[in-house]
């Protein structure tokens, strides 16, 4: 199960091209990561997926990582791991914000991530979305990078069409 989803995708098929994920993760509650980290992997190893694994001390620090590794690498696709649970002040929210938007502007600049950052109350939310076998949500994030990189290979062998596209020519005057 992956989230509250009623409708969870199946996962995509590979034919042989094993797509390579990092996972990047944030293990700042240890035991809730070793459940992040064995559904995630779980998942892409379903698929066909080869991973390697890199540990931040913190979630802030995971979109910069990611950025790192897509600059410096060739990944296929990431797998974003953490837990931010709230506490007394308002760094709550400049780490769960500043690590979404930063995971959300490396999506749009190219990069396959699935968010697994769970943000949460309390550590009981946090073990309910950290177990494979209730909210799973590191498993929903693996199966989020998959089927972006899917996508991407998709789109990658859709034929390109050769000079302006129909209506796009520059009109005179
Ligand atoms: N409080 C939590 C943090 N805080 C640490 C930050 O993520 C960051 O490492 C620090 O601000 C230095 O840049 N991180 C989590 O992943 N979860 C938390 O609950
Ligand atoms: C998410 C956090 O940064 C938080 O756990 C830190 O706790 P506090 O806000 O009490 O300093």
């Amino acid at each position: 199960m992956a989230g509250h989803s009623d409708n969870v995708l199946a996962l995509p098929s590979f034919e042989g091209d094993r797509p390579s994920v990092l996972i990047v993760i944030a293990p700042y509650y240890g035991a809730i990561a070793t459940q992040q980290l064995a559904s995630a992997r779980r998942v892409l190893e379903e698929a066909g997926a080869t991973h390697e694994t890199v540990e931040l001390p913190g979630s802030l620090e995971i979109p910069t990582a990611i950025g790192i590794a897509h600059r410096q690498a060739e990944f296929d696709g990431y797998v974003a791991l953490g837990c931010v649970i709230r506490g007394r002040t308002s760094h709550y929210d400049v780490v769960v914000g500043e690590s979404a938007r930063a995971l959300a502007t490396l999506g749009l600049g190219g990069a396959c991530i699935g968010n697994g950052i769970i943000t949460v109350e309390n550590m009981e939310q946090a073990e309910e979305r950290a177990d494979a076998d209730r909210l799973d949500t590191a498993g929903g994030a693996a199966a989020a990078a998959l089927h972006l990189i899917a996508l991407q290979r998709a789109m990658k062998k859709a034929p390109q069409g050769i000079g302006f596209k129909p209506g796009s020519a520059p009109r005179d005057g």
